[in-house]
């Protein structure tokens, strides 16, 4: 089984055997969904049948990780916490955020105008303010190290105990556990992931201080009900965590391969500066309302998502029942991937050159939308969060073009230094850290930037 860069392989076997591959590790049968046909079929059609999640004994004994609804099994445990969420983030409601989105946006121009070598750390810090409305770093890092954490061990076939659940009763001395010690390390961020924010707002709205937000309301309400089951403010905790957990990393990778993207692809670049200007007069700042004038912007962040997915190979869901698919037996309990890096690059449905970063592909008439297409999952499963992910991604290219210019940097003697930067492997991929030079395009564009209240 690959372990790196494992979406090629799985890639390879689709184009080998076709819409539907298997592969056995170990009694654990690994099913991989290679066509939209495939997809639609057992993850929509069949649903009911392919929403569970597997066992992870690796993220969820071992680590604690069992409080994100991403690995609960298919059921009224699961039912309450998306529920709990969907709340807030359907289509409509996520229209709060907007101006918590574009107050944190400007924050972000700002920050790049300042320091704009550390763009990561600006872009992450700006997801995790979005998410959380705080300046509260040291949750965004906690957070940031259990996803990590998360990643690595997502990966099937990364650790052994995962097709050989018994080896987690094995002692952490014996020679050859040293998972288990790994697993006591990343079971910390972990567990403090989930708990510190919580206590956080819990001790705010004690001492009068706390801002209206996802656990606070949930708390109020919970407080003025006259019945409620008895773990209801687990899972409150919980979905406040996996929110937090989906909101902090997921937009910032996608941001950073965008980013990485406008560095390899100046055209591209070009042509969105073109059209923001066309549509704003390089006097005001990109707001939700311009979004229907802004095509090709939108065709960007979407062509980042299909480009290179966050998430190559989905989150497994696991069968519940036996099924049979154009003659092919799946069993219960089969771990069944939508092959979504793949499937991105399906030509009859993205167009030509699929390797190439094109956002002019979406100008198309018949062309996919990669949310729609495995980039956010699917059936049942698919991301809660999408709506509000996409809508943070359209705010920050717009803002983020409009203003600055994305180059290569330049050595000593004025060359450009392309950047150097490999794809993470595991559950989610995105570049390893590079470097770019980002400058205000003009000095109306900064005067833009600075002009902007300082506050947010
Ligand atoms: C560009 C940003 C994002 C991408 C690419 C992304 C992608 C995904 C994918 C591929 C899945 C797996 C779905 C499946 O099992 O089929 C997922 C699940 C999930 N995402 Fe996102 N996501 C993003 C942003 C967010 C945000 C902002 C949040 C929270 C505010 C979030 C919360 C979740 C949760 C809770 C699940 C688990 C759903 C379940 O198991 O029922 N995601 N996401």
């Amino acid at each position: 089984m690959p372990k790196y860069l494992e979406w090629k392989t799985y890639a390879k076997y689709a184009k080998q055997y076709g819409e539907i591959t298997y592969l056995n590790v170990f009694g654990t049968h690994l099913v991989f969904l290679n066509s939209r046909r495939m997809v639609h079929e057992l993850f929509e059609r069949r649903s009911s049948n392919y929403s569970d999640r597997t066992t992870f004994p690796m993220i969820v004994d071992l680590m604690g990780f069992g409080w994100a609804l991403t690995f609960q099994g298919y059921g009224e445990w699961w039912r309450r916490h998306r529920r709990a969420m969907h709340d807030k983030f359907h289509p409509s409601a996520v229209e709060a955020y907007k101006p918590i989105q574009i107050k944190h946006t400007r924050d972000l121009l700002r920050r790049l105008h300042k320091a704009p070598e550390d763009f990561i750390k600006h872009i992450r810090h700006t997801a995790g303010a979005i998410i959380m409305e705080s300046e509260n770093d040291p949750y965004i890092l906690t957070a940031e190290k259990a996803l990590n954490a998360a990643g690595e061990a997502g990966v099937p076939g990364r650790f052994t105990v995962d097709m050989l659940p018994w080896m987690k009763y094995i002692p952490e001395w014996v020679p050859g556990a040293s998972f288990k010690k790994q697993a006591r390390i990343w079971r910390k961020y972990i567990l403090d992931m989930a708990d510190l924010p919580f206590e956080h707002v819990k001790a705010q709205m004690a001492n009068g201080t706390a801002q209206p937000s996802f656990t606070s309301t949930h708390l109020e309400r919970l407080a003025a009900a006259k019945y409620a089951p008895a773990d209801a403010e687990q899972v409150i905790k919980n979905t406040a965590a996996v929110i937090f957990a989906g909101g902090s990393d997921t937009t910032v990778k996608t941001l950073i391969t965008f980013v990485l993207a406008m560095v390899l692809f100046p055209d591209v670049q070009k042509k969105v500066q073109e059209e923001l200007d066309g549509v704003l007069g390089g006097v005001r700042l990109p707001e939700f309302e311009d979004m229907a004038a802004l095509p090709y912007t939108i065709a960007t962040y979407k062509e980042a998502m299909r480009w290179h997915p966050l998430v190559p190979m989905g989150v497994a869901h696991a069968a519940t029942q036996d099924d049979v698919i154009d003659g092919y037996f799946i069993p219960k309990g089969a771990l069944v991937f939508g092959n979504s890096w793949f499937l991105l690059r399906e030509e009859a449905d993205f167009g030509p050159d699929t390797e190439k970063f094109d956002p002019g592909r979406f100008m198309e008439p018949g062309r996919r939308d990669p949310g729609q297409t495995g980039a956010f999952g699917y059936g049942r499963r698919v991301c809660p969060g999408r709506y509000m992910a996409e809508n943070s991604l359209f705010i920050a290219v717009a803002s983020i073009l409009q203003n600055f210019d994305i180059t290569p940097t330049r050595d000593s003697s004025g060359k450009e230094v392309m950047p150097e930067y490999e794809w993470t492997s595991g559950f989610f991929s995105s570049p390893t850290d590079y470097q770019c030079t980002i400058k205000p395009r003009s000095k109306v564009a900064e005067e833009r930037i600075l002009s902007t209240p300082a506050e947010v």
